[in-house]
Formats: C-alpha cells, structure tokens, sequence
C-alpha cells in the first residue's frame, strides 16, 4: 500500500480538490493523508487565541469568516443539490461545534478540539466530492488510531495494530481517505503532532502498516538545496538519504516536519516528495540508499532559537557537570539542539522557550548564564565525514564576514550548524549558496 499526504495548498480550494483524482489512483491501494485547507489552521489557532483570552464576539467574528470561506468553496466543489446540501449540513455542524466550545469552561482541551476540526473538514469534503462522483472511497478517522503517549511520543506498534485491523474490514475498497495532523493522547482527548505535523502522520502510518512507500505531495518539486522563500536560483535534490533528510527537516527546511524521517527510516520505507502543480517532475526520493559521498547536499535554517551561555570556574577538570546541566533541561522536558563547549564554560541552544525561565534560574546556580534571544541556526548538509577535507573551512569562509555565535562540527557525519543572530541569516544562505553550489 503506498501513503500519499497532501498539504494544506495541495487541498487549498474547490478546484484542488477535485484534481486530487488526477495524482490518486482510485483502483490502486492507497491511503490518502489530507492537512487542512491552506489558511485554515491559521484561523483556528486565532480562534483558540480570542477563546482562551476570552475575547469570544472576536471568535465568532472569525468564525464567520471563515465559515463563509467554506460556503463558497462547496459551492465549486459540489455540482448537485444533494452534495450541495451534504456539503452545507456538514460546514454548518463544524463551525456550530466551534462557537460552542467557546464558553467560561474553554480550556487548552477545548483549543486542541478546535484546531482539529480543519483536517476533519477537508478529508469529509473529499470524501463527499468522491461520493457525488460515484468513485468509492472509506473515510478513515485518525482519532480511532493514531495515539501519543505521555511523553507526547507516537505509538507506531498500537497505530500499526489499530489501523490494519479497521483497513481488514474493508477488504474490497481501494481508496482510503484520513485526517493528518490530529491524534489522540494518552487521556484519550483529542491532540495534535504539532504544526506542519500532517507529514508525521504520514511517515507514522507508513512505518506503521509497513507501507511500499510514503508520498508528500506539496507546492514545489522536491527538497531544495536551500529556502527557496530566500534564496534565488535553488535547485531541487533527486536523491536524499534518510540521515540528511532528516537534518534539513529539523534545521528548518519547511517542506518536511521535523520528526516525519525518523519512523520512515527505521522501518525502512522510502519516501518521495512530489509536486502538486507539476506531478511529472521527479522531486526527491529519501531513502536508505539515497545519500551522496563528497558533496555538499543543501543548507537550511532554523529561527527562534535561544542561546544559553553558562561560565563557570566549577567546569575546570570536574566530571558530571555536564549531565547536571543536561538534567535540568530534561526535567522541563526542553530539547537541546546544539552545544559547545569550553574547559570553564558551555554555550547551548533550545527552541522551546515554555519554561527557560525556571532553567534559567536552576542553571544559575552552576555559574553566570548570558542568554540571547532570536537566534537562527544555519545548517549545511553533506558529506562532512573525517576524510573529507575543506569543505568546512569553504563554509566559514563564505560567512566570514559575519558574526558567528556558535559553530558545531563532527557531531554527525552529515552536517556542520552555525549559529547567529536571526538579522544575519538571509546574508548566511545567500553567501552560502553563492559559494557552495
Ligand atoms: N529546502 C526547501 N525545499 C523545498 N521547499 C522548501 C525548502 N525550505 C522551505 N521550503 C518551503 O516549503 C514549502 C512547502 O511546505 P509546506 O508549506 O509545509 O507545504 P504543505 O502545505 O503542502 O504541507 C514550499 O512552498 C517552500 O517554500
Ligand atoms: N494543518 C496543520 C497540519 C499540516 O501539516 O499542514 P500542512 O501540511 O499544510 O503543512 C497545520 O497547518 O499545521
């Protein structure tokens, strides 16, 4: 069975969606992931904002808004009364669910209910459309499968579990349709894998069910060698392996979540990012094979990030001081993504900023703590094995007329990270590309 998920522009109007049929084989087994029409999620998070401050006629002024968005999409969606009618009675139950949420009990419970509500929209507006046109297809409900744990980490054996069982049912259909993006935690309330997660959904069900392979349909032709919302002139890589892959999703190269490399490359099934508007190009292929020796593969960047500078004469030839630095950050359960250090003091960076003030003031008692804020990390992917050579110093050298605020190598083969102040980052990837490809 192959996964083919479909981001928020690839569903992002009437006209989309029904071009959908033009990428999905209805007789071949496919499981379709769908994010939220493009927009949407946006406005439910501004939604859960104006609830959560109590600002609610704020809240239902969007809702309206928004409402009135879904009312002229299905009027180019559906071309029957009756699809018509489905189309109306099922925006009008969402969206009277939404405002009725918002009330003096509206917890971040309740938020999370909201923002699940696009990709719920989207995948029954689909599934409706198919209906009118009399090619059958089985709406899937993710929350029925896919499950986090406490520590907010997907169950890949219990999603795996839950979804062959319901595809078992349906032994004689072919087209499968489900939410991305949203799950269920380990209260059972409904949750999500966190923005841009619909990818991970995808990835999670692949390595999952075992899938021949996972397919993330977009809004560009592949993985690009650098942002091309920065960049001029960026080419697209055909072929990627799940290591560097990996380091270009977490170091911010949009097109990929974060996480959604990771189940793919353990369970072994490759994944392909395709173009939507040009489903013929070739787009990227990840995959165990897919990495390149002795060449730089592409840059990215990841903003809003802190960086956490900590002095301390305690350092000096003492052991464990690391790891008691290291267990304050695992208590506020916040990841560290880049360190250095030095024999008196460590610098290191975090994205989560939930509780830096309570790590703050436990790290202070180590030593003196500088923090600075808006911070971006640069990060170039390729071959940075030990019998490589000159490829870092070309890096440095194309930023040498920048300040650098931290500098990481030889912590994977695959990648050297800079950091520097957010102000400097579209000269880094410039300067970069310019000097590197
Ligand atoms: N290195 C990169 N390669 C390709 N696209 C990138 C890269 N970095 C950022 N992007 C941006 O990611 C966008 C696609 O991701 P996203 O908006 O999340 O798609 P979707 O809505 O389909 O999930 C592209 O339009 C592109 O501007
Ligand atoms: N709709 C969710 C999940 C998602 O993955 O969207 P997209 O595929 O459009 O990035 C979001 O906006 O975060």
């Amino acid at each position: 069975m192959k996964i083919l998920k479909f981001g928020g522009t690839s569903v992002g109007g009437a006209q989309r969606i029904k071009g959908l049929l033009d990428i999905v084989n209805p007789t071949e087994r496919q499981l379709v992931v769908l994010s939220a029409v493009a927009g949407t999620t946006n406005a439910l998070v501004e939604i859960g904002h104006a609830f959560l401050a109590g600002k609610t006629e704020e809240a239902l002024n969007l809702i309206k808004l928004h409402k009135n968005k879904y009312e002229e999409l299905i009027k180019e969606l559906f071309s029957t009364d009756q699809g018509l009618e489905k189309g109306k009675n099922l925006i009008d139950y969402h969206f009277n669910y939404i405002a009725s949420l918002g009330n003096e009990m509206f917890t971040p419970v309740e938020e999370k209910i909201i923002l699940a509500q696009g990709e719920l929209l989207s995948t029954t507006l689909f599934h409706f459309h198919l209906e009118e046109i009399d090619v059958p297809s089985v709406l899937l409900p993710a929350l029925d499968f896919m499950k986090i744990d406490e520590d907010n980490e997907p169950m890949v054996p219990y999603i795996g579990e839950k979804l062959s069982a319901l595809l078992a049912e349906y032994p004689d259909n072919s087209l499968f349709i489900t939410q991305g993006y949203i799950c269920r935690n380990s209260f059972g309330e409904i949750d999500n894998l966190r923005r841009g997660g619909s990818d991970y959904t995808a990835s999670l069900i692949g390595a999952a069910i075992q899938a021949e392979e996972v397919q993330i349909w977009t809004d560009i032709d592949g993985m690009h060698n650098n942002d091309p919302r920065v960049v001029k002139g960026t080419q697209p890589i055909a072929n990627l392996s799940f290591d560097e892959a990996a380091e270009l999703a977490y170091f911010g190269a949009k097109i990929l979540h974060p996480q959604s490399v990771f189940p793919a490359q353990r369970y072994n099934v490759p994944v392909r990012l395709l173009n939507t508007m040009d489903p013929q190009a070739a787009g990227t292929l990840i995959s165990k094979e897919g990495g390149s020796k002795g060449q730089i593969r592409a840059i990215a960047a990841k903003d809003g990030i802190t960086a956490i500078h900590i002095h301390s004469s305690r350092m000096l030839l003492a052991y464990g001081f690391l790891r008691k630095i290291f267990e304050i950050f695992e208590r506020y359960k916040t990841p560290i993504d880049m360190i250095t250090t030095s024999e008196v003091a460590v610098s290191l960076t975090v994205d989560d900023t939930r509780n830096l003030e309570d790590i703050i003031k436990e790290v202070e008692d180590f030593g003196s703590v500088h923090v600075d804020y808006n911070q971006t990390i640069v990060c170039v992917v390729g071959d940075f094995s030990a019998n490589t050579h000159g490829y870092a110093a070309k890096v440095l050298d194309a930023i040498k007329h920048l300040p650098l605020r931290m500098i990481s190598y030889g912590g994977s083969d695959y990648n050297v990270s800079i950091l520097l102040d957010n102000s400097h980052k579209t000269e880094a990837l410039r300067s970069l590309h310019n000097r590197l490809f």
